[in-house]
C-alpha cells in the first residue's frame, strides 16, 4: 500500500511538471557549458592564489586612470573598469602582477542571455520565474519521493546501493542513475528554490551600509596604498571587487567587497572605516548561485551538466515504465459473475498480465466463458470451474500492489462450488525469496475446502515463455483446452527437436500398467535427471511433458499408460529401434540440490522416474533416503530389479503400499518419520517431491504443520529458499 501512496506520488509529482522541467533541463545543458568555455579563455594569471591587495593597487594606479572598479570574476581573471594609458575607457582583463592588459571584456554572447532568459523566466517575466521556481520545488519532492522508492526496492537505506537486478533497460537504468545522481538532482533542486526566493525578495533584506561619520575622517598620516595593512592583509583570490574613491578627497574611501564581509577603507590613511557583514541568507544566496550554475567550477559545471541530461532520461524512462504499466488495461467479454474460468494477475510492471492474457486469449479462442482481473479483485465467482493465479513477487517475497489483499479476501470469500486452481508464479532467482508469494498464494488455496489442485504450482524465471509454456501445456492438457499458437502469443521461437533412439522398454503386468522406456539422444546433448522431455505425439502442435531421470548418458521415462491417452499411448507403442523428434527442456528448479548433503526424496508412481537417475548419479556421494508410494507390489517390480541394483547408494528406501499389506500411503511413512525428516530441513537438506497433485497436497499439509510446530516457519519458507523442490503433477 505504502509503495503505491510513494509511486503514485512521485508519478503525479513528475507529470504535473515534466514540461517545465524538460525546459529547464535543455536549457540547464546549454548553460552547463558556459562556466566550463569561460574557464578556458587565457585570463588566468600566475601565482593569483598568492597575491595580495596591496600588490595589485599600484600596479592599476601605475597602469590606468579613472578606476571605478576591479572585480574578480569567478573564473579567478581580474577585469578592470578604468581608463587606460592610451585613453581608452571599458573593462579589460588585466594581470595582477603588472597591470598590463589581457585583453578586452567581450560582450556576454547573445545565445547564452537568450538561453539564460528561457532557463530563467520562459520569456515570462515574473510568472515565468514563478513557474520555473516551483518546478524546482517539484523536482526537489520527485527526488525525495524517488529516494524513498528506492530504499523500498532495496529493503532497507543500508541496502541503498547494494546490486539492482536488471529488469528491464528503463526501471533498470531509472534507479541506477538515480542513485547516481540524487545529491546533484537535490542541489539543483534546492539551490533553484533558494534562488527563486531571491528573485522575489521572500528573504529579509541586507541591512544599509553602516553610517561613516565624514568629519571625523582623518587625513593623517598619509600612507602609500601599498602599506596599507587591510590591503596587505587581503589575498585577490577572497576579493570580489574593489570599489575605488570617486575623487581624491578624504570623504571618498575604497569599497572592498570580500566573500562574507564589506569593509570600507580610507583611502589616504589606510584606516579602516567600516566591516559589515553579509547576512546568512545573502550568503546562502550566493552558495546557491555558484552551485547552480557551475560558475566556479568547470568540474561541477560538467556535473550539472550530466545530471540535467539525466534528468531529461528519468523523464524518457518514467514514462517508459508508466505506459508500460498503463498497457495492462484489461477489456472483457464476460462479467465476472458469468465466467467459468476465472484468471486472476498479481502485477507490479504488467508484465505477468502479457502472459495471461495469451491463456485468456486461448480461452476466449476455445469459446470458454473467462474473465481476467487483478487479484485484489478476488470475490465469489458464482459460475467459477476453474481459477488461475498468475502472479509475481516483489518486496522481502511479498505481494505486488494490486494483489495485497488478496489472501485476507480468499480467507474471508468461500466459493460456494467446487473450483479447480492452479498457480503460476512469476520471479526471479536474482532475489533471495524466489516466487514466494506465489507458493503461499497455492499454499492457502490448497487449505481451502471448495479448492481442488488442478496442477502443481509451476514457477516463470524472469519472464521465461519456456518455462510458462511448460506450464500451460501441463494445464492445458488438464483442462481440456488446445493450446493454438500459444509460442506465437508469447512471441517464443519455434521448438527446436532432435531425435532420440529408443533403446529399452520394460512393461509391467498389472491393472493399470506402466511402463519404463529408455532413450538415446542421436547427437551428444546435456541435460540432466529432473529434466522434461517435450514430445509431439501427433506431430502437431499437441504436446506432452515427461520428467526425466538420467541414467549413464540416456533418458528414463516413467509412464502410466492411460486410456486413449495421446502422450503415453504413442509412447507405449514405439518398438526397440524406433526413432522419435523430442525436445529437452531444462527444468532447473528440480535438479539434484549438488550444494545439499541430504536429500530426501518423495515420490508415488511414476515420480520416481527422476529420482532413478539422481540416485544413480549421486547416491554414492549423498546421503539420500527414498520414500516412495505403489498400488502394489506389481506396480512395484517394474522398478524391484533398478532399485535392487541401486540399493547400496541409498541410505534407506521406505515403500508404502496403498492397495496390499497394512494400505498405507506415501505421506503415513513421512508422518513416521516427523523429527528425522525436520532436522534434516533444518540442517540444510533438501525433500523433493515428485508424483501425482493429490500426494504434493498431503504433504504439503503435513509438512505446514511440522514446520511450524517445530520451527514457527511456513512451507513457504523453504520453498522461497530452494529447500522443497516439486515436479508434480
Ligand atoms: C523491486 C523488485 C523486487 C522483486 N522481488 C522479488 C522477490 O522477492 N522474489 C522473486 O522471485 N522475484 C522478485 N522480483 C522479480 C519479479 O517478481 C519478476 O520480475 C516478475 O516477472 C515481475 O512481474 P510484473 O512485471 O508483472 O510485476 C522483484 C522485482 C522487482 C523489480
Amino acid at each position: 500500500m505504502t509503495i503505491s501512496i510513494w509511486r503514485y506520488s512521485h508519478l503525479a509529482l513528475a507529470v504535473s511538471s515534466f514540461l517545465f522541467i524538460t525546459l529547464a533541463s535543455l536549457t540547464g545543458i546549454v548553460l552547463s557549458f558556459k562556466p566550463v568555455a569561460d574557464k578556458m579563455q587565457p585570463y588566468k594569471s600566475e601565482n593569483f592564489n598568492n597575491l595580495t591587495v596591496a600588490q595589485l593597487i599600484p600596479n592599476v594606479t601605475k597602469n590606468f586612470t579613472d578606476v571605478i572598479e576591479v572585480h574578480i570574476d569567478e573564473n579567478k581573471f581580474v577585469v578592470i573598469d578604468a581608463t587606460d594609458l592610451k585613453d581608452q575607457s571599458g573593462k579589460f582583463y588585466i594581470d595582477p602582477n603588472s597591470g598590463k592588459v589581457l585583453g578586452k571584456v567581450a560582450k556576454e554572447s547573445e545565445f547564452f542571455q537568450w538561453v539564460t532568459a528561457l532557463h530563467r523566466s520562459l520569456f515570462l517575466h515574473q510568472l515565468g520565474r514563478f513557474f520555473i521556481g516551483l518546478s524546482s520545488f517539484l523536482l526537489f519532492l520527485i527526488a525525495t519521493s524517488g529516494t524513498v522508492l528506492i530504499i523500498q526496492r532495496q529493503r532497507s537505506i543500508k541496502r541503498f546501493f547494494a546490486k539492482i537486478v536488471k529488469d528491464n533497460f528503463a526501471q533498470y537504468y531509472h534507479v541506477v542513475l538515480g542513485r547516481l545522481l540524487l545529491i546533484p538532482i537535490i542541489i539543483i533542486s534546492v539551490s533553484g528554490v533558494i534562488l527563486s526566493f531571491q528573485t522575489f525578495e521572500l528573504f529579509p533584506a541586507q541591512k544599509g551600509s553602516p553610517k561613516i561619520n565624514l568629519d571625523l575622517l582623518k587625513i593623517s598620516p598619509k600612507t602609500d596604498l601599498k602599506d596599507f595593512a587591510i590591503f596587505s592583509n587581503t589575498k585577490l583570490s577572497d576579493v570580489q571587487s574593489i570599489e575605488f574613491p570617486f575623487s581624491n578627497d578624504v570623504e571618498d574611501y575604497f569599497t572592498v567587497k570580500l566573500k562574507d564581509k564589506e569593509i570600507t577603507v580610507n583611502q589616504l590613511t589606510g584606516d579602516v572605516l567600516s566591516t559589515q557583514f553579509l547576512s546568512k541568507t545573502k550568503q546562502l544566496v550566493n552558495l546557491s548561485m555558484d552551485l547552480h550554475t557551475g560558475k566556479t567550477s568547470a568540474i561541477w559545471a560538467v556535473v550539472l551538466g550530466i545530471a540535467s541530461v539525466n534528468i531529461l532520461f528519468f523523464i524518457y524512462s518514467g514514462f517508459a515504465i508508466w505506459w508500460k504499466r498503463r498497457q495492462v488495461k484489461i477489456k472483457n467479454k464476460y462479467k465476472a459473475s458469468e465466467a467459468e474460468f476465472i484468471l486472476l494477475v498479481g502485477s507490479e510492471n504488467g508484465t505477468t498480465f502479457h502472459f495471461a492474457k495469451a491463456i485468456y486469449h486461448q480461452l476466449l479462442k476455445s469459446e470458454k466463458a473467462v474473465y481476467i482481473g487483478q487479484l485484489n479483485d478476488y470475490m465469489v465467482f458464482p459460475k467459477a470451474k476453474q481459477l488461475v493465479v498468475f502472479t509475481a513477487t516483489y518486496g522481502i517475497g511479498e505481494a505486488p500492489t494490486n494483489a495485497s489483499k488478496f489472501i485476507d479476501l480468499l480467507k474471508r470469500s468461500q466459493q460456494k462450488q467446487p473450483v479447480a486452481f492452479s498457480v503460476v508464479g512469476f520471479g526471479s532467482h536474482g532475489y533471495p525469496d524466489f516466487c514466494k508469494f506465489g507458493y503461499e498464494v497455492n499454499n492457502v488455496l490448497s487449505q481451502q475446502n471448495w479448492a481442488e489442485p488442478l496442477v502443481e504450482i509451476h514457477c516463470v524465471n524472469d519472464r521465461s515463455p519456456g518455462d510458462f509454456t511448460k506450464w500451460a501445456t501441463l494445464w492445458a492438457q488438464n483442462s481440456d483446452i488446445l493450446l493454438d499458437n500459444l509460442t506465437e502469443s508469447l512471441k517464443v521461437k519455434p521448438v527446436k527437436t532432435q531425435i532420440f533412439d529408443v533403446i529399452e522398454k520394460k512393461i509391467s503386468v498389472q491393472e493399470e500398467p506402466s511402463f519404463l522406456i529408455k532413450l538415446r539422444p542421436r547427437k551428444n546433448t546435456k541435460f540432466r535427471s529432473g529434466d522434461l522431455l517435450t514430445i509431439f505425439p501427433a506431430n502437431d502442435y499437441r504436446e506432452r511433458q515427461y520428467s526425466i531421470g538420467k541414467i549413464g548418458n540416456d533418458l528414463q521415462l516413467s509412464v502410466k499408460l492411460h486410456q486413449n491417452g495421446l502422450g503415453s499411448g504413442f509412447l507405449r507403442q514405439l518398438e526397440i529401434g524406433q526413432a522419435i523428434n523430442a525436445t529437452l527442456v531444462n527444468n532447473k528448479h528440480f535438479h539434484f540440490p549438488l550444494k545439499a548433503k541430504k536429500v530426501i526424496m518423495v515420490s508415488n508412481g511414476t515420480g520416481i522416474a527422476p529420482f532413478l537417475g539422481m540416485i544413480d548419479e549421486y547416491g554414492s556421494e549423498k546421503e539420500i533416503h527414498l520414500y516412495c508410494g505403489f498400488r502394489d507390489e506389481n506396480s512395484f517390480n517394474l522398478y524391484e530389479s533398478i532399485l535392487n541394483t541401486e540399493l547400496q547408494k541409498v541410505k534407506k528406501i521406505n515403500i508404502a503400499y496403498s492397495r496390499s499389506h497394512q494400505k498405507q500411503y506415501v505421506k503415513d511413512l513421512l508422518f513416521k518419520d516427523a523429527d528425522f525428516i525436520h532436522t534434516i530441513l533444518k540442517n540444510g537438506g533438501v525433500i523433493m517431491l515428485c508424483g501425482s497433485l493429490n500426494m504434493q497436497k498431503d504433504v504439503i499439509d503435513w509438512l505446514e504443520i511440522v514446520c511450524e510446530q517445530k520451527a514457527g516457519k511456513s512451507v513457504s519458507y523453504y520453498q522461497a529458499r530452494g529447500k522443497l523442490l516439486m515436479d508434480c503433477y
